[in-house]
């Protein structure tokens, strides 16, 4: 890759994505670590600064781990070559968008560190609220920290219970009953993988199966993508393990009533092809679509997406309101998902980079285009502007969630309020500053139409948590990071 485009995905301070987490158990005994690498490939989209592999083998000697890590997508990272060496039946996965802790490589997952029982690979996605307070405490009785991720206190604490008690699928559980925040977790052990998800639920973990090897997964498409079958999801609350002894084996003693899956999985973050939950995203972003044409109906010739995550809300809003839908942007699929530079000059090209419009589709035509979110405005109101420069006569902006006003806590990454675009603006500022006909986002009593009915958390749109908020900056040295990262700017 050109130097210039490394250094940009790098430095990009983009709105929100997540980690991707994914781990295998093969019982026969084959190689694991090309299957994870084309597991980690389908959530790529869930995170792009760093990625990691780290696998065992489950006959060898207990503790000896094989891993590799790297800055970058997975296809930068690793080679036939490099995935030839990692030998090892089960094995863990990690593609990372921090959150907590800079983006180094120190700081990439897989975690592994060695103790009592052998070594032990872990692989977070999430973000936990009570991270610096557990590593204070650590930290007096004489821990010693490798990285400055909140995911190293959960490792630590597994490690700490692991002396206490008979076996690992209870150390987890009781490290995770000291840990508050959101975690979708895979863990390998010498002998087993286990999978844990937070009481809430907030992030998504699915179990599948491919002849005889298990296997943990963020999204369903990666089950697709490495011919795996779906088994079921993780419950929130629930840890699994997974042995050739015992096949799975689950304890729910942490599970609870209350659940708050994150509503942005849905919106934005998962991909198009994945279930969570028992809920299709696909079905998810039609109906989102669909009930902003019925909520916010204006005539027009054509209904256009933003690719990429704006595409489903625009044929749902198509089909209800039967005006056809179109495309109007080409996007360039070489360009990472987000594409955001510190300063803002630079985030306003690199749209330029990332879209281009079809004049044909939009000349001299009324156009209603849809989007996920607007987070700074930076998108909508760069491409809104293309769209008159290429004739189109009206644009009609129609978002697919609520307005962003509030921080998240429980993993997604999004700037300081100031830099919110809905922050102190109506509706009509925002569609005065983006340069639109008209300007209409879902209303929030949609919002559990989008979910299924399940129950989920929309803080970042209320400012209402399920669990009470940190009094802290729970986010490390990661700001620091993206405050020095203004230097590395592409020319
Ligand atoms: O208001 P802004 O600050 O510009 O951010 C909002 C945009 O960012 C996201 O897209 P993104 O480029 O992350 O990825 P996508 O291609 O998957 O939609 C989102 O879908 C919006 O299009
Ligand atoms: N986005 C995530 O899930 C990040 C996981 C973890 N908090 C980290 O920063 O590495
Ligand atoms: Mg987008």
């Amino acid at each position: 890759m050109n130097e210039c485009l490394r250094s940009h995905y790098y430095d990009e301070d983009e709105m929100h994505e997540e980690c991707g987490v994914f781990g295998i158990y093969d019982f026969d005994g084959n190689d694991v670590a090309n299957t994870i690498y084309y597991g980690l490939f389908a959530l790529q989209h869930r995170g792009q600064e760093s990625c990691g592999i780290a696998v065992s083998d489950t006959a060898g000697p207990k503790g000896k781990v094989s891993s590799l890590k790297g800055m970058g997508l997975v296809n930068e990272v690793y080679t036939p070559d490099s995935l030839s060496k990692l030998k090892g039946n089960i094995g863990v996965g990690h593609v990372r968008y921090s959150t907590a802790g800079a983006s180094t490589i120190e700081n990439a997952q897989p975690l592994v560190l060695n103790y009592v029982k052998g070594t032990l690979g872990l692989a977070h996605n999430g973000n936990l609220v009570n991270a610096p307070e557990l590593r204070r405490e650590l930290e007096l009785t004489g821990a010693i920290f490798q990285t400055t991720i909140d995911s190293e206190v959960i490792a630590y604490h597994i490690a700490r219970e692991r002396v206490k008690c008979g076996s690992v699928e209870e150390a987890v559980t009781r490290a995770l009953k000291k840990v508050r925040g959101s975690y979708s977790l895979v863990i390998m052990s010498p002998r087993k993988l286990i999978g844990a998800r937070d009481p809430f639920g907030f992030r998504p973990l699915c179990i599948g199966k491919r002849d005889n090897a298990y296997i943990l997964a963020s999204e369903s498409c990666a089950l697709d993508t490495i011919g795996a079958e779906f088994v079921r999801d993780v419950e929130p609350g629930e840890v699994v393990t997974i042995s050739p002894e015992y096949g799975i084996q689950s304890y729910k003693n942490m599970c609870q009533e209350q659940h708050a899956r994150c509503i942005f999985e849905y919106i934005y973050f998962a991909r198009l092809d994945s279930v969570i939950d028992g809920m299709s995203v696909y079905d998810s972003r039609i109906t989102a679509g669909r009930c902003l044409a019925k909520d916010s109906p204006v005539d027009a010739d054509v209904v256009v997406g933003v690719p990429e995550s704006g595409n489903a809300a625009a044929m749902g809003y198509s089909l209800e309101s039967g005006i056809p839908y179109g495309t109007a942007f080409v996007k360039n699929g070489y360009v990472g998902r987000t594409f955001i530079k510190p300063q803002q000059s630079q985030r306003e090209s690199s749209v330029r980079v990332k879209l281009n419009v079809l004049k044909e589709a939009v000349n001299g035509k009324r156009v209603i285009m849809i989007d996920d979110s607007i987070v700074r405005g930076t998108t909508s109101d760069r491409i809104v502007g293309m769209l008159r420069e290429a004739g189109a006569t009206e644009v009609h902006v129609r978002i697919s969630s609520p307005p962003f006003l509030y921080p998240c806590y429980f993993g997604t990454d999004i700037p300081d309020r100031e830099q919110l675009i809905a922050y102190n603006r109506s509706v009509d500022d925002i569609c005065k500053i983006i340069g639109a006909d008209s300007l209409a986002y879902l209303k929030m009593e949609r919002l559990p139409e989008l979910s299924g009915g399940r129950q989920y958390c929309h803080g970042c749109f209320s400012g209402e948590y399920p669990m009470k908020p940190p009094t802290e900056d729970i986010r490390g040295d990661h700001e620091d990071f993206k405050r020095g990262s203004e230097s590395h700017i592409i020319s």
